[in-house]
This record gives C-alpha cells, structure tokens and sequence, in this order.
C-alpha cells in the first residue's frame, strides 16, 4: 500500500488489513512516499508541502510495528526525484521477484490513476485492489475504454469498513491542538507531540527562554528528502 502518511491513520490500517485478510496475502508493505509529486507547493521550487520523508517513514513503522503481516520499504524515500508507483513496484519486484504485487488504493487515488506516470503499464506489474473510502465512489468508470484492456483480474473493487478519517483532517486537528487519539495509533500520537509536528509556527519571543519551537532534525535525514511542513 502506498501513500503519504502524513500521518498514517486508522482508515490506512483497516483498509491493508481487510485487503490482507481477503486475499489472503502474506505480507501488506506500506510504503511511504518520497516525493510525492501531485502534492507539490506551486512556489516554483516544486517543494513537497509535506513532511520530512522520515518521520512519515517513522510514523509508519510505529504503526505497523505490531502486526506480523505488515512490514514497511524504503524504496520510495531513497529513490531521487518524484516518487512514481511505477518504480515502486519494479523495486519491489526486484526486491520480492517471486511474489504476486496486489496494489491498495483507495477510492480516492483510484479515481485519479489516469493522471499517474506510466499508468498504462501499471496494471501489468501488479493487481489493483481499489477499497471503499467515505465521500468518494469506488468504481472503475473513470477507466472508460481503458477498462476493457486491462489484464483479466487486474482491478478488484472491494468494500471496506468505513472509516471518515483522512491526513488532512489529522493535521488539521494536531494544528489546533485538537485530539487526534483514536484516529491514528497511541504510538502516533505520541510521535506527533514529540516532534511536534503539523504545529502551526509561533513568532519567537524576544528575552524569553523555553523548549525550542522545532524539533532537533532526525539522524539520516538527507537533504533530497527534506521538505516542508504542511500548512
Ligand atoms: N479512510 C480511508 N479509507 C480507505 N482508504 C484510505 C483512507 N484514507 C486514505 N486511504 C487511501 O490510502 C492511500 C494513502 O493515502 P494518503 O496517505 O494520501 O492519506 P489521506 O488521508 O488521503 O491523506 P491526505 O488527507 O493528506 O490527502 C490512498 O490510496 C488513499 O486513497
Ligand atoms: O505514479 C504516479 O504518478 C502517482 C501519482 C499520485 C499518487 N501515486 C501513488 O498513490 C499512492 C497514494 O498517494 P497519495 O499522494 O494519495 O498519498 C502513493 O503510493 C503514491 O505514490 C502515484
């Protein structure tokens, strides 16, 4: 499953462990993008108005870290420049060469696949399993003529357990100091307040001494992965 997770939340986890559970997969990789290119700020410098790569990357290992199913790849993070799916999953094959790819998306990401670098030869790398999200349809008419192209089995549309949660509507609420407990794991809460992310930034104080408004910058983060905090 690949996304952002900026933060990584609930909705994210019952979706992977419903597909998981339906086909009966061995493992769900989550896999957090490096450079997400379709959510670039338009300032000219194409800068990710997301977090840094790794505290996405961190919040996704915590969150996962219980389940044996679910493990988490670096292949985006580490590749240079926008992050494509087309790459994600040539890497992964190279990584796992005997394994059948399934590819989770939601309803949402589904409806926007056209637009994705290369789409074409998506559906010949792997399956889709395009899952159910609230406030979007799930179907595969955006396909249109397309559809009737794709390999037998390449798309499947299930239903999954709806849950109204969303990134933004997280750091919205992180931002305003509003609970985000229960939408997204303890382990991710706790890391939002630790590294006090998505906090709106305070004007300085002068004369005025306390903990430092940012966080101490993490060990490893390289620079092709630093970008800025949303807004
Ligand atoms: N509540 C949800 N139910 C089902 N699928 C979801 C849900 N939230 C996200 N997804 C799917 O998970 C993948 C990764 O999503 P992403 O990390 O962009 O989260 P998001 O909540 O959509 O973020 P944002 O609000 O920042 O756009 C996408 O395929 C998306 O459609
Ligand atoms: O390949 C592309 O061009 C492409 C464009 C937009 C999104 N995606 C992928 O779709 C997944 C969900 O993306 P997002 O931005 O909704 O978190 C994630 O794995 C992205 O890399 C891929």
């Amino acid at each position: 499953m690949g996304g952002t997770f900026d933060p990584i939340h609930n909705g994210h986890l019952v979706a992977a462990n419903e597909v998981a559970d339906r086909f009966d997969l061995d493992e769900v990789v989550f896999v957090p993008t490096g450079r997400p290119w379709q959510k670039l700020v338009d300032d000219g410098a194409r800068t990710p108005a997301v977090s840094p790569a790794e505290d996405r990357y961190l919040m996704t290992v915590i969150a996962t870290a219980a389940n044996p199913r679910f493990s988490v790849s670096r292949v985006d993070i580490e590749r240079r420049g926008d992050t494509y799916t087309v790459d994600t999953l040539r890497d992964l094959h190279r990584l796992h060469p005997d394994a059948d790819q399934y590819f989770i998306t939601g309803a949402d990401a589904l409806s926007s696949i056209l637009t994705w670098q290369n789409w074409e030869e998506l559906f010949g790398l792997a399956r889709f399993v395009g899952v159910s999200r609230p406030g979007y349809d799930l179907d595969a008419g955006h396909l249109g003529a397309h559809l009737a192209t794709l390999p037998p089995d390449a798309l499947h549309l299930i239903e999954v357990p709806a849950l109204a949660i969303s990134s933004t509507d997280c750091r919205t609420r992180a931002g305003e100091g509003r609970p985000v407990w229960y939408l997204v794991p303890d382990g991710v809460v706790q890391y939002i307040n630790k590294r006090r992310l998505y906090r709106t930034p305070q004007p300085e104080s002068p004369g005025v001494s306390g903990p430092s408004a940012q966080p101490e910058p993490l060990p490893g983060a390289d620079d092709h992965l630093s970008s800025k905090g949303p807004q």
